[in-house]
């Protein structure tokens, strides 16, 4: 008889998680994972996917806006809140199936229930089962955090949001980083007035300022209104059901909903931990060593829930390298370095490597090139806005320490110059690079 009832038991069927198991599973173990809520975590269910194609909905808006100019006329125009949602969900339903066939496919149990920890070998499932495994994963991702005020209850985060029962004409969203800043773009587009409530002064503390700048810019003039160093005092519901948000000047703001978007925590309380001696670094992340290895010997932990860095294919990477080590016999570690991201705000924006000031930090003499134009789409919505791009060298050799930018389809074009950034290529390799015309893209080979 197998001394444990499984080689891997995971905890938590999200990005990290699903792909720990299936590659672990396709090494040869037998594999079970937990999962409490819906297969596929918070990127597929309540995240990257259903945001972004809250984005995709939300910018027809502006297309069916200048549909004159291109030579349509469009009347009686209306726009319906529920249809989109629905029509969002319903794909986050089919991709959840898909998610689950997968798991099914490479012959990874799922476990459709919460489990938590009662040793170095053992969980326990919600319906009280106990089960044994000569490895466990810890794949439980992160939660939103919330501040503490009076009347926090009758806010939402950003698990709520995709379930909204009525577009709000008023929403409030409170903090300046990734959350909600595509939030505010995506209800702006929409039409609802949009006021983004943040402590400090600045929002997206990680990107590059000058980019940052126009971002706000942008986002002022489509009107969202931006309350820098603002803190909820407390929030009140009225009769009419209408929120009263006290900032703390003369008369309470009145919206419908608040959107509380204040970072996400590691989502460790109550998973019975400290049964397995299983350590928590700061913020209650997993603390693990470069191969995910907690510090109990048999219990590994991906993702969020470690707080290294909170985005899906980083996630998805240390759920595969983590398999590939433990069950596939080929030891492997992460490169942290020259991670691209992006911002869904409208416009969006994204980078790669270092901002100038952390260039300029580092290094000293370094050299900025720049292409400030107008995206030739802007014509048609005759609006002012302008893309901004930036390279940011090293003096002397010209390596590319970081490339930023914000415009249309930023995040695309950033992609395919990441793996330029990750090369160690110099800007001579761009300048060698014969534009392809006309695009947007094309501005990166011709920055001055
Ligand atoms: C609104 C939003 C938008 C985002 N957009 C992007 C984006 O555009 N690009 C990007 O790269 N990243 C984005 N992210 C971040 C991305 O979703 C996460 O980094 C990623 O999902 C982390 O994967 P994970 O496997 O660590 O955890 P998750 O995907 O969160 O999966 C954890 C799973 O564990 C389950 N679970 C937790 N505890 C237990 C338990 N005790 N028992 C059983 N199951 C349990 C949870 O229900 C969940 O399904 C976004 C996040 C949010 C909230
Ligand atoms: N496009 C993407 O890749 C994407 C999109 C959404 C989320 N994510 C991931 O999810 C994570 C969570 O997103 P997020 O937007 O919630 O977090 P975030 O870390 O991006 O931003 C949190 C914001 O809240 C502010 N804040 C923190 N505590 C506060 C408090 N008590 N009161 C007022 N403001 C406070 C911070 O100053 C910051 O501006 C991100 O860090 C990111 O890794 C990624």
């Amino acid at each position: 008889m197998a001394e444990y009832d499984y080689d891997l038991f995971t905890i938590g069927a999200g990005s990290g998680g699903v792909r720990a198991s299936r590659v672990a599973a396709a090494h040869g173990a037998k594999v079970a994972v937990a999962e409490e809520y819906r297969v596929g975590g918070t990127c597929v269910i309540r995240g990257c996917v259903p945001k972004k194609m809250l984005v995709y909905g939300s910018m027809f808006a502006e297309e069916l806006a200048h549909a004159g100019n291109f030579g349509w006329t469009i009347e009686g125009t209306s726009f319906d809140w529920a249809s989109l949602r629905d029509f969002v969900n319903r794909d986050v339903d089919r991709l959840e199936g898909l998610y689950g066939q997968t798991l099914s496919n490479h012959h990874v149990e799922i476990v459709a229930e919460r489990a938590t920890i009662t040793g170095p070998h053992s969980v326990r499932l919600a319906s009280g089962r106990e089960v044994t495994a000569k490895h466990i994963l810890i794949a439980t991702g992160a939660w939103p955090a919330t501040p503490e005020f009076p009347g926090v209850e009758h806010c939402i985060s950003s698990n709520e949001i995709f379930h909204l029962e009525e577009q709000p004409h008023c929403l409030m969203v409170v903090g300046g980083g990734y959350i909600a800043m595509e939030f505010a773009g995506i209800f702006n587009a929409l039409g609802s007035e949009v006021t983004v409530v943040n402590r400090t002064d600045r929002i997206l503390r990680s990107y590059d300022e000058q980019i940052v700048d126009r971002m706000l810019h942008i986002a002022m003039g489509r009107g969202i209104d931006f309350r820098m160093h603002s803190q909820i005092k407390r929030v009140d519901k009225a009769d009419d059901g209408c929120l009263q948000v006290d900032l703390g000047g003369t008369y309470p703001v009145k919206v419908d909903q608040v959107l509380i978007a204040t970072g996400r925590s590691p989502n460790t309380e109550g998973l019975g931990l400290e049964a397995a001696g299983v350590e928590l670094g700061e913020g209650g992340a997993i603390k693990v060593d470069e191969y995910n290895r907690t510090s109990c010997d048999s219990i590994y932990a991906v993702g969020d829930v470690t707080d290294r860095v909170q985005l899906t294919p980083v996630a998805i990477r240390e759920g595969h390298a983590f398999a590939d080590t433990v069950f596939g016999g080929k030891p492997r570690t992460i490169d942290y370095s020259s991670i691209p991201s992006a911002v869904f705000s409208q416009p969006p924006l994204a980078g790669v490597g270092l901002t100038e000031r952390e260039a300029r930090k580092t290094y000293g003499d370094v050299k900025v090139y720049t292409s400030d134009f107008r995206p030739m789409k802007n014509i048609f919505s005759s609006h002012p806005e302008r893309g901004l791009y930036k390279m940011i060298v090293e003096a002397t050799s010209e390596k590319i320490l970081g490339i930023h930018m914000i415009g249309p389809e930023a995040p695309e074009i950033l992609q395919m110059a990441a793996v330029a950034v990750k090369a160690g290529l110099t800007k001579q390799a761009f300048d060698d690079t014969v534009a392809l015309h006309p695009s947007m893209a094309e501005e990166l080979v011709l920055l001055k």
